[in-house]
């Protein structure tokens, strides 16, 4: 008999991305990707981590303090390490899993590498003006965004 408890694409998909997540250095928030295309195969993976041949080790990972002191001039965002790992293909018409709403940097890679569609696990800084940029070009190029829609199965993510 065929199992009916067997995961959603969604729940798949997003639990590729929460597990690469789990990949992540930064103490403070894990994000991952996964990059999806019409024939519902993955394209492609990633989480925020330094650039390949910055040493996790001697980077900064403060939140706060000088700016050059901070991670956030160094960090490669998920969202763009996903695009940018992808083996072969265009990204045309794919959909991106991804455990934070994207900024507004990685929207326009987004847009530029033709996703169209964006399912997100968590939005904490909606109220924030990256995230306010990200929707406006999002709206303006027609890139859907949708919540992920949690269901009673287990899938966690510390943010
Ligand atoms: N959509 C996003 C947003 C943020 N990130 C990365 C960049 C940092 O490593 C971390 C955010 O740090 P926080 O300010 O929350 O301490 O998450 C990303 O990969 N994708
Ligand atoms: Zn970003």
């Amino acid at each position: 008999m065929k199992r009916d408890d067997y995961l959603s694409w969604d729940e798949y998909f997003m639990g590729i991305a929460l597990l690469s997540a789990q990949r992540s250095k930064d103490s403070n928030t894990q994000v991952g990707a996964c990059i999806v295309n019409q024939e519902h195969k993955i394209v492609s993976v990633g989480y925020n981590g330094m650039p390949t041949g910055c040493n996790d080790d001697d980077m900064p990972w403060e939140r706060e303090g000088d700016f050059l002191n901070t991670k956030y001039p160094f960090v490669c965002h998920a969202e763009l390490n996903a695009i940018l790992n992808r083996s072969a293909g265009s990204l045309q018409g794919c959909s991106l899993y991804v455990t934070l709403f994207p900024c507004n940097e990685c929207a326009k890679a987004i847009i530029q590498s033709g996703i169209r569609e964006i399912i997100y696990y968590d939005n904490k800084y909606a109220d924030s003006d990256a995230t306010k940029a990200s929707q406006r070009m999002f709206l303006l190029t027609g890139v859907t965004c949708r919540p992920y829609h949690h269901t009673e199965r287990q899938m966690t993510l510390v943010l």
